[in-house]
């Protein structure tokens, strides 16, 4: 018989402007639901999510183990959305592992090694990807094959990496990062340091060509590599203006996981390239 209970969600910044357009997108979606309370940073108060009011709770004022813990008994099967700050990556993940909440995590940075050994080690079942966008997910799953089948196919090639992204991003993009794993395992000497940072707005309009209404919320990549003779060249583009993509791949992420918990699937650590294989996403 099929669960119609709809799967509870809490999302983890959604003050901010991922959160925000996940929460959303969870609203809008049939068959999940968004809990009223979240965790939050510095600024406690009522985010109104679409006609869901969600209640901050400031994780610097309130103790988050215990909120966690009251969430996941008052809604049973919740799963936890996260989209906050890369400097609390490690420490919401450890949060979540104590807790033994599955959770998405959408944010960036921190130290990436570590969030994976770690809640790989504990079993916890979790989807961490720098990126949820369907069809950019496909392009990096392209780059990872291409990678596998033809190790070394563009060594002696220089690559150029720029992203341009909202001035309020102080990372470097987790999406470039993750396809430059893939250029280093084609054979391109290249180190993630170099990828080329556009924060300033005429380099966004002039350059770049991202449309003014997007300054505030755009991600354009580009990613040049050239023949050691210069002879060769090629070009890898992908430029999204807004946030509705990852937010619709958050949620499908979350229908996976979901479905993953209750089969008691014995693989927990996920990521979206796995949620794309199994064709999860809409
Ligand atoms: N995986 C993907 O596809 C995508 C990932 N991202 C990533 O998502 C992250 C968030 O981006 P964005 O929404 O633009 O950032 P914002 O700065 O707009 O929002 C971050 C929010 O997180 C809150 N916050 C910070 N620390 C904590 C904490 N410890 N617990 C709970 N809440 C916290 C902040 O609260 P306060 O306002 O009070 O400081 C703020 O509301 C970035 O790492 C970005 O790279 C973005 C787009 C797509
Ligand atoms: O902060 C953003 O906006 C984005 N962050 C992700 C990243 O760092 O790769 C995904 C996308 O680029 C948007």
């Amino acid at each position: 018989m099929v669960d119609a209970t709809p799967t509870p969600v809490m999302v983890c910044g959604v003050g901010g402007k991922m959160g925000r357009a996940t929460a959303s997108a969870v609203v809008r979606r049939d068959g999940f639901e968004l809990i009223p309370t979240a965790l939050g940073k510095g600024r406690a108060g009522v985010v109104d999510v679409d006609g869901v009011a969600v209640t901050v709770i400031d994780v610097d004022a309130e103790d988050g183990e215990a909120v966690l813990k009251k969430a996941m008994e008052t809604y049973p099967g919740l799963i936890v959305v996260d989209y906050t700050l890369p400097e609390s990556v490690n420490a919401n993940g450890e949060l979540y592992v104590k807790c033994g909440v599955p959770f998405v995590m959408g944010t960036t940075g921190g130290d990436r090694d570590a969030l994976l050994r770690e809640v790989k080690a504990s079993g916890n079942y979790a989807v961490i990807a720098p990126q949820m966008g369907k069809q950019v997910v496909a392009f990096q799953a392209a780059m990872k094959l291409m990678a596998e089948q033809f190790p070394g196919a563009f060594a002696g090639y220089t690559l150029t990496v720029t992203e341009s992204h909202q001035s309020s991003k102080k990372d470097t993009s987790g999406t470039a990062k993750a396809i430059v794993a893939s250029f280093n395992d084609l054979g391109c000497d290249f180190d993630v340091s170099q990828i080329e940072l556009v924060r300033d707005v005429e380099n966004q309009t002039g350059r770049m060509g991202v449309p003014e209404e997007h300054l505030l919320g755009h991600a354009f990549h580009t990613y040049r590599l050239t023949s050691a003779d210069g002879t060769v060249s090629f070009e890898f583009q992908h430029n999204v203006c807004g946030r509705s993509i990852y937010a619709e791949g958050t949620v499908d992420a979350v229908g996976f996981l979901k479905r993953k918990v209750d089969a008691k699937d014995s693989k927990t650590l996920y990521d979206m390239i796995d949620v794309l294989k199994e064709g999860a996403m809409n």
